[in-house]
């Protein structure tokens, strides 16, 4: 193909090239968002109650005097890239003489970040971009030569499995960091919750398996405070949580066995295994609801990949979470038709699918 002999060609060279770059350069809008959670900006902006200039912003976030123009062009790409919004006002100067000043507000994306709201997502944006998240991908050259089918990228950078590095007693502070951002995704069901509150109707005893510290069974609790409830994980995760007359901690493996309730609820523990042992996990659940017959059920909360109904920017974010899952864990996203096999395989008879809050779906499976 010539250079510059066509102006067709040469315009879908350069539109590759932007194309390209974009994705190259992709990781720099995520360190900013990472830079702007870690300083505070969405904090300084609630504290202060309403929009402020640069230099308002800088000194509450006690910058350094020289780092003012830097703030500023950070704020110029997180504020293009929706997460503040940009107006210009009369200045609010003591003899602004007329004069104009350009002030950023906070936009619901950065609302995400404010750290006093029980919707606070910067510990998702502090794990996900965690050096220990990253570090791993400059190995996944020497990953795809290895002849190690079940060795997650994670495992073969590191020599130890994800769920190793967590729980060693050393690394307290990785595993609170991650269960703080399960947490934070969990309260961000709420809502959900309350709006799917038929999916728990009839049932007296719920198990949340793979539970971490409670968060989700706690607002199921809420909601329904006659029923059972027992959050169920790794014994170091559960050790030393305390719960209440409905509310109780139990530690053990999924592989092993699940106490017996009316349901079992499985948020964001499927997508950590590959499809055999999400298997086995199922039949342990199909085990543990056995009690109920017909009645009892499990209730997944994952995500489910749809290629044809979802937009582009949302089927990239699930297609990222798999690869996600994939290099960590050996996990991975499934579309209908790999949820399917794997509820079928676990020995389920039915299932049906709902979207919920944004990007995850509820699958209720009955027996
Ligand atoms: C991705 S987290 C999801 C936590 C929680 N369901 C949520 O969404 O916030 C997966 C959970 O599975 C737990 N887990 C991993 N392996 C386990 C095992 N063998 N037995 C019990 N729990 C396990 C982890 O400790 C972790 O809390």
């Amino acid at each position: 193909m010539g250079f510059c002999s066509n102006g067709r060609e040469e315009s879908e060279m350069y539109h590759a090239q932007i194309h390209m770059y974009k994705h190259v350069y992709n990781f720099v809008s995520s360190m900013a968002l990472k830079s702007a959670m870690e300083l505070g900006v969405a904090d300084a902006i609630h504290s202060h109650g309403e929009a402020m200039t640069i230099s308002e912003l800088a000194s509450a976030l006690k910058l350094h005097p020289s780092k003012v123009s830097v703030l500023h062009r950070f704020m110029r790409l997180l504020t293009h890239n929706g997460f503040f919004a940009k107006t210009t006002v009369a200045s609010r100067k003591e003899g602004g003489g007329g004069g104009e000043e350009t002030v950023y507000d906070l936009t619901p994306p950065s609302k995400l970040l404010i750290r006093s709201k029980s919707t606070c997502l910067a510990s998702i944006v502090q794990g996900a971009l965690h050096s220990s998240s990253i570090d791993m991908w400059h190995s996944s050259k020497k990953w795809f030569t290895e002849d190690e089918k079940e060795l997650s990228l994670y495992e073969s950078a590191k020599g130890e499995s994800f769920w190793d590095f967590l729980n060693k007693t050393t690394e307290s502070e990785t595993l609170n960091m991650f269960q703080e951002a399960m947490a934070a995704d969990s309260r961000m069901l709420k809502i959900a919750l309350e709006e799917c509150k038929h999916v728990f109707e009839g049932l007296d005893s719920l198990v949340d398996v793979g539970g971490g510290t409670g968060t989700l069974a706690r607002l199921i609790n809420e909601l329904f405070p006659h029923m059972k409830c027992t959050v169920f994980d790794q014994p170091q995760v559960v050790a030393n949580m305390t719960g209440t007359e409905n509310l109780n901690f139990v530690g053990g493996d999924i592989f092993k066995s699940i106490p017996s309730a009316d349901a079992v609820l499985l948020k964001w523990v499927l997508h950590d295994w590959n499809d055999e042992l999400s298997v086995k996990i199922l039949k342990n659940c199909k085990e543990a609801i056995s009690g109920k017959g017909k009645e009892g059920k499990v209730i997944i909360i994952d995500i489910a990949i749809d290629e044809t109904g979802d937009d582009r920017e949302l089927t990239e974010l699930k297609m990222d979470y798999d690869l996600v899952m994939l290099t960590m864990l050996n996990g991975k996203e499934r579309d209908r038709k790999e949820w399917e096999k794997v509820i079928y395989d676990a020995g389920f008879s039915s299932y049906d699918i709902t979207p919920i809050c944004g990007f995850k779906s509820l699958i209720q499976v009955y027996p």
